[in-house]
């Protein structure tokens, strides 16, 4: 059976009796498809089997098995069970999860090619700008120039070197307003997973418009039109639709599932989305135009989206497509390692203890630690490396998706299957980490084996930022700003847990997890205000 394709069209409420019509039709072809997903298959001339997976249901398929929450663990238990391939479809999208190194390098090197792509989703209708994006987009040929722009233009290794002032500008204004609390009411509690969004998002803000649209509130806007205050005031104000395009681009949408109950619209999703959209459609479309009504306004290298408009080789869709990834994929992901990277430190204070006499060591007390000194901070890069084995951001990976009928790990893996690969399950292999569940930083500097390991996907070992054509490009932007803001908050300060209430680890539910519960900390200076910033 076909994914559904999703044009915005497609999505308007149906009459009832079409309505009754394509719910009978549906019905039929679900049982249909229950019924071929079973057994073994006929692929390409030879008899292939399909890989084993739990009980399939009629029209339901796998749900009861899998269920809505941290499906990354579900899968995982099923998979001791099942094996590394397994068949769990959902309605009629043919899902497929697998897991482990072996398979990780079978899906994403040897066989890249051939599951490179991505499914038609809801949320690519509405929040790709009808899969404009680079995320949530096919493989195609406006995948190829999206990526290449965004890879290009706003994250290469040139233009993060060239973006260091203004992550560094960043970082410290959030400290110096951090230690302006601590130091009239030391102890203070700090919720640190908003002060991660905010920072991360006036990072972000700042690499796609430069200073176009100041955003720190204590700053003039750079810009003096009206068209550019209304932006700077409407990105002030960017919160609530940031969190909302988190939450509907993270739930499990049933509507991408049973296509006949859609126009339904069971979950109220569509109507967030409908209205999210018009949201960000028009914040994105005043951006476009205040850029092409005054185009020497900013300096153009550090306004990635003039660049782009000045370039002339994407559509509006295209940039409003990338704009949306990198808002609403870029600051949660982020934002969320820097958050499990607090917690898990305060639950393990020995690590704080160790990270902290190693920067008193390296960079001294004189001054603060900078993106610059991470090289020689090995410590503070096993830090960074366990928090994303063990919390990697987006567990289950983006979905992907074969276009022809392939194979993997010698099952038949029918024309567009759905492949979702547990990331987070690689964490969790005893083979390769002693004691997996528990926070150990030093694991990765017990041997060069292990010290020579790296998140940037060319260890199948360890994969948050996946590998192959899909791999995240921000790869280097996110470790790099993981590695600077945690390191600047353990030199800066002492942490402690709340004594407002305990550390709660619980997971948040999502395609990108955090913890469930907001993190609040307790904070003491640790070097003079003076020095630190
Ligand atoms: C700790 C932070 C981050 C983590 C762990 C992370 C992880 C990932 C993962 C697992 C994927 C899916 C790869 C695949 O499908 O195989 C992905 C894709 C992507 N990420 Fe990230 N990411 C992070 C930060 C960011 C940031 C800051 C940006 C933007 C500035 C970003 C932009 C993207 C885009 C555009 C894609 C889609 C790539 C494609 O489909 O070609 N990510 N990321």
């Amino acid at each position: 059976m076909e994914w559904p394709s999703l044009p915005l069209e497609s999505w308007r409420p149906a009459q009832p009796a079409i309505l009754v019509l394509a719910l009978l039709a549906g019905f039929i072809l679900l049982l249909w498809s229950s019924s071929h997903s079973k057994g073994s298959h006929a692929g390409e001339g030879t008899k292939e089997k399909l890989p084993p997976g739990p009980f399939i249901w009629p029209m339901v398929g796998c749900l009861p098995a899998v269920g809505f929450k941290h499906r990354h663990r579900t899968f995982y238990k099923l998979s001791k069970k099942y094996g590394p391939v397994m068949q769990v479809p959902i309605g009629a999208a043919k899902l497929i999860v697998v897991h482990g190194t072996a398979m990780a390098q079978e899906l994403l090197k040897t066989q890249d090619a051939h599951f490179s792509s991505r499914p038609l989703s809801m949320t690519g209708a509405y929040l790709g700008f009808d899969h404009a994006d680079v995320n949530l987009t096919p493989f195609n040929s406006n995948w190829q120039a999206t990526r290449k722009a965004l890879s290009l233009h706003l994250l290469s290794p040139s233009k993060l070197a060239f973006q260091a002032a203004m992550r560094r500008y960043q970082v410290c204004s959030s400290v110096s307003s951090l230690f302006h609390k601590a130091s009239i009411e030391p102890g203070t509690v700090v919720n640190v997973s908003s002060f991660a969004d905010r920072l991360i998002t006036n990072i972000i803000v700042r690499m796609l418009f430069g200073n176009r649209y100041r955003f720190d509130s204590n700053q003039a806007c750079s810009s003096q039109n009206p068209a550019a205050l209304t932006i700077y005031k409407a990105l002030q104000d960017f919160d609530p639709d940031l969190r909302e395009g988190i939450f509907l681009w993270g739930e499990l949408n049933l509507a991408d599932f049973f296509p006949v109950l859609a126009p339904l619209d069971l979950q109220g999703l569509e109507r967030r989305f409908r209205r999210l959209r018009k949201k960000l459609e028009n914040l994105f479309e005043l951006i476009i135009q205040e850029h092409r009504n005054h185009p020497h306004e900013g300096e153009e290298e550090d306004d990635f989206i003039g660049m782009l408009l000045s370039q002339k080789q994407l559509s509006d869709k295209q940039l409003m497509g990338i704009m949306s990834n990198v808002l609403i994929a870029g600051i949660d992901t982020t934002a969320r390692a820097i958050e499990w990277a607090m917690a898990e430190l305060v639950a393990n204070p020995e690590a704080i203890i160790k990270a902290q006499e190693e920067l008193d060591q390296v960079v001294g007390k004189e001054r603060l630690v900078n993106e610059m000194d991470i090289e020689g901070l090995p410590y503070l890069q096993a830090i960074s490396k366990e928090v994303l084995r063990l919390h990697p951001s987006a567990p289950l990976d983006d979905p992907h998706l074969n276009e022809k009928p392939s194979s993997l790990g010698g099952y038949y893996i029918p024309a567009n299957s759905i492949i979702l690969h547990n990331l987070w399950a690689l964490g969790q292999d005893e083979s390769i980490w002693d004691n997996p569940t528990v926070f150990n930083p030093d694991r990765f500097l017990r041997n060069d084996e292990y010290r020579a390991m790296n998140v940037y996907g060319g260890d199948f070992r360890l994969l948050p930022f996946s590998s192959g054509r899909r791999r995240c490009p921000a790869y280097q932007f996110a470790t790099l700003t993981l590695q600077h803001v945690v390191g600047v908050l353990l030199h800066a300060f002492d942490w402690s847990s709340s004594p407002k209430g305990t550390l709660n680890m619980e997971e948040s539910d999502g395609i990108v997890v955090g913890l469930k519960h907001p993190l609040l900390l307790s904070v003491n200076a640790r070097l003079s205000a003076m020095n630190a910033t």
